[in-house]
């Protein structure tokens, strides 16, 4: 597709009208797929404890928790909460598949599970703010709907052989469905005044 400059693209006179494409978008991948590793723990401290696998006002809380971070670090707090819940919902994918296997093999309790309040949930929380500001660094790039392939293909190398192919397609859909280029002041859409709540 062509992306190239329009008048409108460069209105404010300093926004880059692309991004370089040498933003180095693997520390990113790695925190991803770091915090994807985590969750056959969270799932064996879950099959041990017969937890439900679903936890929604902990996935709030880390919504809640996130958003004034995401806007102080100038990612938009509408995305990095859509980042979030793709990698919510891989984590939790990863672990129903866990739990399907075990309940096939009619697995007993697992020996030496870390605690999932007092040590899992603590590494995750460190992993949501090296994420955000990931994310920040990223931003450039993950903006720039010119690097969407580049993206896709960094994200398909998800490390960890615990993570299946559909949680790591899940996690990445956030950075490769456009929806970061289209918050992004440079590749809007000319908007009218009304839409941009102006005042004629
Ligand atoms: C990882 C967990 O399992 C689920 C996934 C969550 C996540 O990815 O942060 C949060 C809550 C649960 O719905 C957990 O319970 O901590």
């Amino acid at each position: 597709a062509d992306i190239s400059v329009t008048p409108t693209s460069v209105k404010d006179g300093k926004t880059p009208l692309t991004a370089p494409a040498t933003i180095n978008l693997e520390p990113l991948r790695r925190l991803m797929d770091e915090r994807l590793s985590l969750m056959p723990d969270v799932a064996r401290y879950k099959w041990n404890t017969k937890s439900a696998i679903d936890d929604l006002p902990r996935e709030q809380k880390i919504i809640d928790g996130l958003t004034a971070k995401a806007l102080a670090l100038g990612v938009p707090a509408a995305w990095a909460e859509q980042f979030f819940r793709a990698q919510i919902e891989a984590a939790k994918v990863i672990q129903r598949e866990h739990f399907a296997r075990w309940e096939k093999a009619g697995m007993g309790s697992f020996a030496d599970v870390p605690d999932l309040g007092a040590e899992i949930r603590p590494r995750l929380d460190a992993l949501t703010s090296q994420l955000l500001r990931e994310l920040a660094v990223a931003w450039p790039a993950l903006a720039d709907p010119a690097q969407r392939d580049r993206i896709a293909t960094t994200m398909q190398g998800m490390l960890s052989v615990s993570i299946s192919r559909e949680a790591a397609a899940l996690a990445a859909v956030p950075l490769i469905d456009g929806s970061a280029s289209m918050l992004a002041p440079n590749n809007d859409l000319p908007r009218t005044a009304t839409e941009n709540g102006e005042k004629n």
